[in-house]
């Protein structure tokens, strides 16, 4: 699913009532009929509604919803925001239809001073003050609007988008000056801001509604970002060949682990081999010898010269793809033998945890990594190695998206929708995944399994799309079997079977 910007889903709506054809007031009576389904379907017509409405077509939905709301019976009172004596043509329109219905209990159009009606726990707001329309912070009375409702105990339900939200970038966002939905009804696709982890405190439960805009514009208008899908997956997930063997379906080879972090190793190495891998190699300290063949049997051994940490670079000729860096620590040994082992690996490399540390802290090796390599850092791993902190999670992906661009790497920055960000720019979203999967070791097994469909073949892009959705998927069959609670990295792997079967 493409994830149109804001500028963009304008140009859409514009299109849309060119070429369907349809006036953009019955677009807007179309949007609202969707929106008042929706709210049926959650709260019967005894909840005691309260509307606020905007100058825009935000505003105009609200209006148009609040008509066919009373209609069914609903109570309602409305309140318009008109502060600068100008409506949109949509807003204005809906306004009329509304008094001339005449079936709401109370109609206020604010042109100057604002007199908040009493919220309680009992009462449903409807928030159409502002949608895709927002281009800056709410200040002044729209700012303490949003407050009051904030710290109300009504429910609340936003039209498109959390009013004081903005589409895309939150970064200088006034965070106070936000609405706080319990439910978001967003029109046609969800967007960017919604897929961001610090937003989600505004958004509550979020449902998209299909409104028809213009199939034609969406399938070929590009766009950077996208939510992968299910069949963006399965059409990429290769066949096994019948008279296939271990030395055709490749060798990976996983440097991982040290003293008292063997268990990554064993994570990411139990999850390479289910990944369909013919043959799976361990680089790993001595220490870990017996741990390592106890737990992965399969797998076969390469001991450092090192008790308790990797210590040498190794030889990758007969390798197909390499995963490093779980479990590995950051032993000064481990940095100058991970950057040599980067420099003379010829084969796909997927680099994660501790191997990423490192080059946070030898930043001037990047520019040495070579062109293709992946990376699966999670937020905190990604702000040492770009340098900086971020000030939000809008800045960071920006930021990943540029490393990507720079380095010529494919960078997956990890979190719920973790976000693939392609060297052209490119941005695509994992939908799959849970919070269950919040606990150490499951990102050991995603490195493990990328590093395993590499080495079976798949291309850097697709190894990436289908190891970070199996992962998920993985997770989520996991956690309806299980639960979310007690969810551990190691039955991540022991879905992995499961969520193959169902995705090919
Ligand atoms: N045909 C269409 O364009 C459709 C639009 N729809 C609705 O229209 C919305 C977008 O409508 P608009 O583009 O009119 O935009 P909005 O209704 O979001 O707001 C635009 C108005 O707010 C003002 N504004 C922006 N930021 C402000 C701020 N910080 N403080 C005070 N005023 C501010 C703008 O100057 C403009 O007058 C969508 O979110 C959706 O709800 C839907 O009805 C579907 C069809
Ligand atoms: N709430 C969540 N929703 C979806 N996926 C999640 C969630 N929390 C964690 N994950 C996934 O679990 C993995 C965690 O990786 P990471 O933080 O590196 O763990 P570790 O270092 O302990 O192995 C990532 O792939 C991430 O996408
Ligand atoms: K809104």
């Amino acid at each position: 699913m493409k994830i149109f910007t804001s500028a963009q889903i304008h140009e859409l709506d514009k299109y849309t009532i060119e070429k369907e054809p349809i006036s953009s007031i019955d677009l807007m009576e179309r949007a609202a009929k969707a929106l008042t389904r929706a709210i049926e379907a959650e709260w019967s017509a005894d909840i005691p509604v309260v509307v606020f409405a905007g100058p825009g077509n935000n505003g105009g939905d609200a209006l148009a919803v609040s008509r066919m709301l009373a209609a069914d019976g609903y109570q309602i009172a409305v309140y318009l925001f008109n502060v600068h004596n100008h409506l949109s043509e949509e807003c204005a329109t809906n306004k009329q239809r509304l008094i001339e219905a005449n079936k709401i209990k109370a109609f206020t159009e604010i042109t100057m001073n604002f007199d908040p009606p009493e919220l309680s726990k009992d009462n449903l707001v409807i928030d159409g003050l502002f949608g895709s329309g927002l281009n800056k912070p709410l200040s002044g009375g729209f700012s303490a609007l949003v407050r009051y409702i904030n710290q109300s105990s009504a429910k609340v339900v936003s039209i498109d988008i959390p009013s004081g939200l903005m589409c895309e970038d939150n970064t200088y966002n006034i965070r106070q000056n936000i609405v706080k939905a319990d439910l978001t009804l967003t029109l046609q696709q969800k967007k960017l801001s919604m897929l961001l982890a610090d937003n989600q405190c505004y958004i509550g439960q979020l449902k998209v509604l299909d409104i028809h805009l213009s199939q034609e514009y969406i399938s070929q208008k590009d766009c950077e970002y996208k939510v992968l899908e299910e069949n963006d997956i399965k059409s990429r997930i290769l066949p096994r060949k019948d008279f296939s063997h271990k030395g055709t379906m490749g060798s990976a080879l996983l440097i991982a682990g040290s003293y008292g972090m063997a268990g990554a190793a064993v994570l990411s190495t139990k999850a390479c081999l289910r990944a369909g891998v013919g043959k799976v190699y361990v680089h790993t300290p001595r220490r870990n010898y017996n741990i390592m063949q106890i737990a992965v049997p399969e797998a076969v051994m390469q001991m450092d010269r090192e008790e308790n940490y990797f210590s040498e670079a190794v030889d990758t000729h007969d390798i197909d793809a390499l995963g490093i860096g779980p479990g590995l620590g950051q032993q000064e040994d481990t940095a100058i033998a991970v950057i040599a082992q980067l420099r003379r690996t010829g084969c796909p490399i997927v680099v994660d945890a501790d191997a990423i540390n490192i080059l946070a802290n030898h930043r001037a090796w990047l520019q040495q990594l070579p062109a293709g390599i992946i990376l699966t850092p999670h937020p905190k791993e990604f702000d040492r190695l770009y340098g900086t902190m971020s000030n939000s999670c809008y800045e960071r992906l920006e930021k990943a998206r540029k490393l990507s661009k720079v380095l010529q790497a494919y960078i997956i920055l990890k979190g719920h929708y973790s976000a693939l960000c392609l060297p052209d720019g490119h941005v695509e979203f994992n939908p799959t995944g849970n919070s269950g999967m919040a606990t150490a070791g499951s990102g050991d097994t995603l490195t493990g399994i990328i590093t395993g469909l590499l080495a079976r073949g798949y291309k850097s892009v697709d190894a990436c799309r289908v190891g970070m959705y199996l992962h998920g998927y993985a997770g989520d069959l996991a956690a309806q079997e299980l639960g979310k609670e007690s969810l551990i990295a190691s039955d991540l792997i022991q879905y992995l079977p499961q969520a193959f079967i169902e995705l090919s």
